[in-house]
């Protein structure tokens, strides 16, 4: 049955029901990113099997090609959501010592190319869309210039664009870097460094946010061999000599933040729904997402390669009140799931919202507040009171912020029509969204 229609970039997403349904989920981008980046470096030739065909990982691509490094498309089983290719690691050194590089708003390929190119040196410039010359990167500039790194600000002090040059000789082997605005600098040094072939001890200056990202970067060092000791997360030790080696094949997870959407379906209509490419290996800190949504009511099944939700109709959806540091990009949609309940939900410690594809606490707050939410925000947090009946007809506005239309999209099913304004914006990390998700819905 016909559901959506897209026109003047609106979707309408009319009131739907949800089936039970199974979903082929895209590559993580965290993953995906981070893995281009390390077979680029590596010193050998590697195969990556299901990476994200997507905005952010499409960035990250054509900048190491522009760089230098060869890459080739391999043939893949499902073409549309998934790419297989060939990566000729580079041996630790760009061929190419000057490019500019455009890199959207893709945080994954901004902050460890930034690290990569400034501590090989060269003469490079970044730069993104207008919201990424808002997003802050001075924490990891100032690190970087702490191990030898010339980087020069070319529009606001603190921010992108970026024009990096020849490392200078000195390099101090004991730096810090603040933890408290984005993991992703400490991902991006501890990518970098090695590149060095030099000892060095990092230091997390405060409070580290969105661990479970950090996580995923040791795994990952580890695959590609190299070595990093932590103490609690506070103090990083790299030894001196280490050189990345890609194993030959490597696969990609599915992306545990975009299983979100289709987990809370089920939360939230009890038909049980699959998704297939994660499972409780996952090296995805958002699987924690699950655990949140079990404690309130979902009944979960954790398979081999997959993992299948679901509630039974009569346990309603539990009010909640979550420390979501560990999972900021899933805990969006916990802001909608939260539509479901019938008092007040609070998502707390989650300032990094702020500087993000948008202000997400802010979007989120006037997005919800149309549908007749009462909503509370301070700097890190938002509250989430459901009125008695959702508004119909709601225009959501997404602000370029692909988890905003994404968990918004669930609203439809909670009784009520709703326009998605800008459905496109997706591409980030998800093309094949709003196709997954109409597809599982028929409209009441
Ligand atoms: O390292 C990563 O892959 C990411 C880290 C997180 O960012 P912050 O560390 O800025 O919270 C997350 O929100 C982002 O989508 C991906
Ligand atoms: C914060 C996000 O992206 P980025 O990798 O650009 O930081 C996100 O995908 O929710």
């Amino acid at each position: 049955m016909k559901l959506a229609n897209i026109s003047m970039n609106t979707l309408h997403l009319k009131a739907s029901i949800c089936h039970s349904a199974s979903i082929n989920l895209p590559g993580s981008k965290s993953i995906s990113n981070r893995i281009l980046l390390l077979a680029a470096l590596a010193e050998n030739t590697s195969e990556i099997h299901d990476l994200l065909d997507s905005d952010d990982t499409h960035y990250m691509l054509k900048a190491l090609m522009n760089l230098g490094v060869k890459i080739e498309y391999l043939a893949a089983e499902d073409k549309k959501s998934s790419l297989n290719i060939r990566v000729y690691g580079c041996k630790g050194k760009f061929p190419q010592k000057q490019a500019d590089l455009f890199l959207g708003n893709a945080g994954t390929a901004f902050r460890p190319l930034t690290a990569v190119l400034a501590i090989l040196g060269g003469e490079y410039y970044l730069h993104g869309v207008a919201r990424m010359h808002e997003r802050p990167i001075g924490d990891l500039v100032e690190a970087l210039q702490l191990a030898g790194a010339v980087i020069e600000y070319k529009g606001q002090t603190g921010f992108p664009p970026l024009q990096i040059y020849p490392t200078r000789q000195t390099r101090n082997k004991h730096i810090s870097v603040k933890g408290n605005v984005s993991s992703q600098f400490l991902t991006a040094l501890l990518m970098a460094l090695p590149l060095t072939g030099k000892a060095y001890t990092i230091d997390v200056c405060g409070e580290l946010i969105s661990k479970p990202y950090i996580t995923i970067t040791l795994k990952l060092l580890k695959q590609f061999g190299i070595q990093v000791k932590h103490k609690d997360f506070q103090t990083f030790q790299l030894p001196a000599g280490q050189h990345y080696h890609a194993p030959p094949q490597i696969f990609v997870e599915g992306d545990a933040s975009s299983a979100s959407y289709f987990l809370a379906a089920g939360l939230i209509s009890g038909k049980p729904i699959r998704v297939n490419g994660i499972d409780a290996h996952s090296i995805q800190g958002d699987i924690a997402f699950i655990h949140e949504l079990e404690k309130i009511g979902a009944h979960v099944h954790w398979g081999e390669q997959f993992i299948k939700i679901s509630r039974c109709s009569d346990q309603p959806i539990q009010p909640f009140d979550i420390d979501a540091n560990h999972i900021p990009d899933a805990a969006m949609t916990l802001a909608i799931v939260a539509l479901a309940c019938k008092e007040t939900c609070h998502i707390r410690n989650i300032a990094s919202w702020r500087v993000k594809e948008t202000d997400r606490i802010e979007a989120m707050t006037t997005e919800l507040r149309k549908l007749g939410a009462h909503v509370m925000a301070t700097e890190d947090s938002i509250s989430i009171t459901p009125p008695a009946k959702l508004q119909a007809d709601v225009h959501i506005q997404t602000y370029d912020d692909h988890r905003m239309a994404m968990c918004f999209s669930l609203v439809s099913l909670l009784g009520t029509s709703v326009y998605i304004d800008d459905p496109q914006c997706v591409n980030k990390t998800f093309p094949e969204y709003f196709k997954a998700f109409t597809g599982m819905c028929t409209p009441i």
